[in-house]
């Protein structure tokens, strides 16, 4: 299968890695000098049950759109952060449009693949989630990566045949697992992709600003009685929030993502780790999602909306 990582950064290299050894043919769509870095000395990807180190084909943006045969590649999976999928989608408009590809978004954020929607055919647009896994750069060329490292995927609901399923989705997810599996990704093909993607919004949106604005790690933040309330309030707003896109996440589903968090290891949220890079923040795709749907709804997210405030009042005095 010939697949592009499109955002080889943390999740894009360890999973196109773990898909080169699958036998998998990937190109690494990168830049600056972590691209440098993958041209000249290849990747290297340290996970506790996995090294990679190897050459690698690697390209930037502008090459592989502009050389690359769209009619040649079978998927693209989509690990940009989610505050770039609006720009980058526009630049490779005409691509994608001139391909008949699968595009899988792995990343955090409910309104990706709705995005990609506005481009290319809903039936090409698959749904994704990357769960338990950390994966960071940690200098040019370099992956660090901890966690079972799933993936959770299937096929996006396609609207405007509601009855129908998108078949060719679904038939392209089953080849697309029996790859994951060959690669050695714990993976999920899920059948309302669109749900599992609300869930982890729940996580999401309940610790990522809540850890940048005070610098603590997940399970601190839960093992505090004050700010595992705050945690579980900004869930019950998210899951009221899913109501604006026909999404019902109940109140024991909002009690399993709770208890998953509370259950995990001392996690750095990837907001926390782009404050400390002073990378600009998923804020608007996480709780902004959140705000948004919850104020059409005239329902308010009372503290989603305070955290989300406090934390860019943050970001203004300490970087400006
Ligand atoms: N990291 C993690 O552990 C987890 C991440 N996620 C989600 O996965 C997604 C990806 O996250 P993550 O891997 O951490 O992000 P990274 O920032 O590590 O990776 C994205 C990479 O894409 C590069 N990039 C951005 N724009 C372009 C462009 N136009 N052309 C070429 N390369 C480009 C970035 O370069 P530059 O650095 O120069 O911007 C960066 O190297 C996010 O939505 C995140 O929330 C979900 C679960 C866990
Ligand atoms: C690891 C986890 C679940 C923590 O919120 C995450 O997705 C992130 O850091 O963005």
């Amino acid at each position: 299968m010939n697949i592009v990582i499109w955002g080889a950064g943390g999740i894009g290299c360890y999973y196109g890695s773990r898909l080169i050894n699958a036998g998998a043919n990937v190109t690494f769509v990168a830049r600056g000098k972590h691209l440098q870095a993958l041209q000249a000395h290849g990747l290297t990807v340290k996970h506790p049950e996995f090294t990679f180190n190897g050459s690698v084909n690697a390209v930037d943006e502008a090459t592989w759109l502009t050389q690359s045969s769209p009619e040649n590649t079978d998927l693209v999976i989509l690990c940009l952060k989610s505050t770039a999928t609006g720009d980058a989608l526009l630049r490779a408009k005409r691509w994608l449009q001139a391909s008949q590809c699968y595009v899988l978004s792995l990343q955090n954020g409910v309104d990706n693949e709705n995005q990609l929607c506005d481009i290319i055919e809903s039936h090409r647009v698959l749904g994704g989630l990357a769960v338990r896994i950390g994966a960071h750069i940690t200098q040019p060329g370099h992956i660090e990566a901890t966690g079972i490292a799933k993936i959770i995927f299937g096929a996006w609901p396609n609207h405007s045949r509601q009855h129908h399923k998108s078949y060719t989705g679904h038939e392209f997810c089953q080849q697309l697992k029996i790859l994951f599996t060959q690669a050695l990704i714990d993976n999920h093909l899920n059948d309302n992709i669109q749900k599992e993607i609300w869930k982890k919004l729940l996580i999401n949106a309940g610790v990522n600003p809540i850890s940048a604005l005070t610098e603590l790690d997940t399970q601190t933040l839960t093992s505090d009685n004050v700010f595992s309330a705050t945690v579980y309030q900004l869930m019950q707003e998210t899951a009221r929030a899913a109501h604006a896109d026909g999404v019902e996440i109940s109140s024991s589903d909002i009690d399993a993502m709770f208890e998953l968090i509370c259950g995990f290891d001392a996690i750095k949220t990837s907001m926390l780790v782009d404050f400390e890079n002073r990378k600009p923040l998923e804020l608007d795709a996480i709780s902004g999602a959140v705000i948004q749907r919850c104020r059409s709804l005239n329902s308010p997210a009372y503290t989603t909306e305070l955290i989300d405030q406090l934390l860019k009042t943050k970001i203004n005095k300490c970087y400006g």
